[in-house]
């Protein structure tokens, strides 16, 4: 392992695994795979982007590691985490003779790893699978913590379930093909962290969004490895939500509200639907007096200075009513006896769960295409 290579461990156990984070992960996969292996074979899952950009590095390390490997290109986008998408890959796995002892590999950004870590649990009640994220957001969040699962008709990650990797190889060089829109989408992931619990990280966004922007490989593996060690540090606390890991749902309840209501489409992807989400949460908390306006200001101006939409009317086209969002935050996993569980924050770097949220005062933040 080189200098420039960092790694954050996730603590659970006899299911802790690493994270590794730098440049050339994916034209070294090979050797770090090698040791989880019962037999030098595995099944790679990527998308048609990715595959063009990004197997052939992969396949030939694990060729020169003696692994012998087979892959699936699926269609690239959200629309791929349906049940149609994981029956075509179940298929394949086994019609490949993935054995349960064998180990899949997910490369590509959030849509696939979702996909595939899914697949993998169920695939003879369960095999190994390990993580190559090739987008800023499955990086800092989706790679990491096993929450694995796809959209169904009613709403956003509502089949799934909890299935641990057993590695993740985050290679920064990946992110010089990624498009700057899919980049700031993992950002608004990155600034969460700041804005649950870690005010001195947001201010350093602050400071060095445009090193950031621009590629500056230090600034960003520093982001990247703040982000995997909070993401960690919660997820070995409560792997399984219930509790303090519902943080990390900061702006998601708006947010999948929003994915839903736009149909899972390129009109709004994920991390631009928890950026106007987290957006909401901070104006949601100052005016029922838990932080300061200012604070909700600041968030809002980093956000949309970073290049990210912000408010409901940055985004394009019809949407539902405030009582259409409402019934669709309804599908929340995080409802319980019907009530809808809310992120808001004291303050940047103070976030906190709470079920106490006036529904009126919720009907007139989302009645606002323009709040104040
Ligand atoms: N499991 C979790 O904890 C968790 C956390 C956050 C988000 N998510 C999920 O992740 C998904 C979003 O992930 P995403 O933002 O990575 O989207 P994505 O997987 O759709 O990738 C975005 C786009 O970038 C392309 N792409 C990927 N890597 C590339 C590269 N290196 N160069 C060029 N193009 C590249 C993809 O083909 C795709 O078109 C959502 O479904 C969201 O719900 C899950
Ligand atoms: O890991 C978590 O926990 C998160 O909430 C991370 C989120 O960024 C992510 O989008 C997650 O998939 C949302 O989970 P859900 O339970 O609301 O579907
Ligand atoms: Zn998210």
């Amino acid at each position: 392992m080189t200098d420039t290579i960092k790694k954050v461990n996730v603590a659970l156990g006899d299911r802790a695994y690493d994270i590794f984070v730098g440049p050339g992960l994916i034209a070294n996969a090979g050797a770090y795979l090698k040791p989880l292996l019962r037999r030098n074979r595995v099944a790679i899952v990527t998308d048609e982007t990715v595959g063009k950009l990004h197997l052939p590095a992969l396949e030939k390390s694990l060729d020169a590691n003696g692994i012998r490997h087979s892959a699936i290109k699926l269609p690239a986008g959200e629309s791929t985490k349906s049940f149609a998408q994981l029956e075509k890959l179940t298929d394949w796995l086994l019609g490949e003779g993935i054995e349960r002892g064998d180990l899949v590999i997910a490369l590509g950004g959030g849509v696939i790893g979702d996909l595939t870590g899914f697949a993998a649990s169920i695939l003879r009640r369960g095999v190994d699978f390990a993580q190559i994220p090739t987008t800023l957001l499955s990086q800092v969040d989706s790679s990491v913590g096993g929450k694995t699962g796809i959209n169904t008709r009613q709403g956003k990650n509502l089949a799934g379930a909890f299935h641990q990797p057993r590695l993740v190889l985050a290679d920064t060089d990946a992110l010089a093909t990624l498009p700057m829109r899919e980049f700031l989408a993992g950002y608004a992931e990155v600034v969460k962290y700041g804005l649950i619990g870690d005010r001195d990280f947001f201010e350093w966004l602050e400071v060095n969004l445009d090193r950031l922007k621009e590629g500056d490989v230090e600034a960003r593996i520093h982001a990247i490895v703040k982000s995997c060690e909070a993401k960690a540090a919660i997820v070995a606390a409560d792997e399984r939500e219930g509790g303090v890991r519902a943080l990390l749902n900061l702006g998601h309840t708006f947010g999948h509200a929003l994915e839903a209501a736009t149909g899972f489409s390129n009109r709004l992807v994920h991390g631009e639907g928890v950026s106007i989400g987290m957006a909401l949460a901070f104006e949601l908390s100052a005016r029922l007096g838990f932080c300061t306006g200012q604070d909700a200001a600041r968030v809002r101006q980093h956000l949309a200075r970073a290049g990210l939409p912000s408010r409901l009317s940055d985004i394009e086209g019809p949407l539902p009513d405030a009582d259409g969002l409402i019934a669709l935050m309804g599908q929340d996993k995080k409802v319980v006896d019907g009530t809808l569980t809310f992120i808001l924050a004291r303050g940047i770097g103070d976030a906190f769960i709470t079920r106490d949220v006036d529904p009126g005062r919720l009907r007139a933040l989302l009645r606002e295409r323009e709040p104040a």
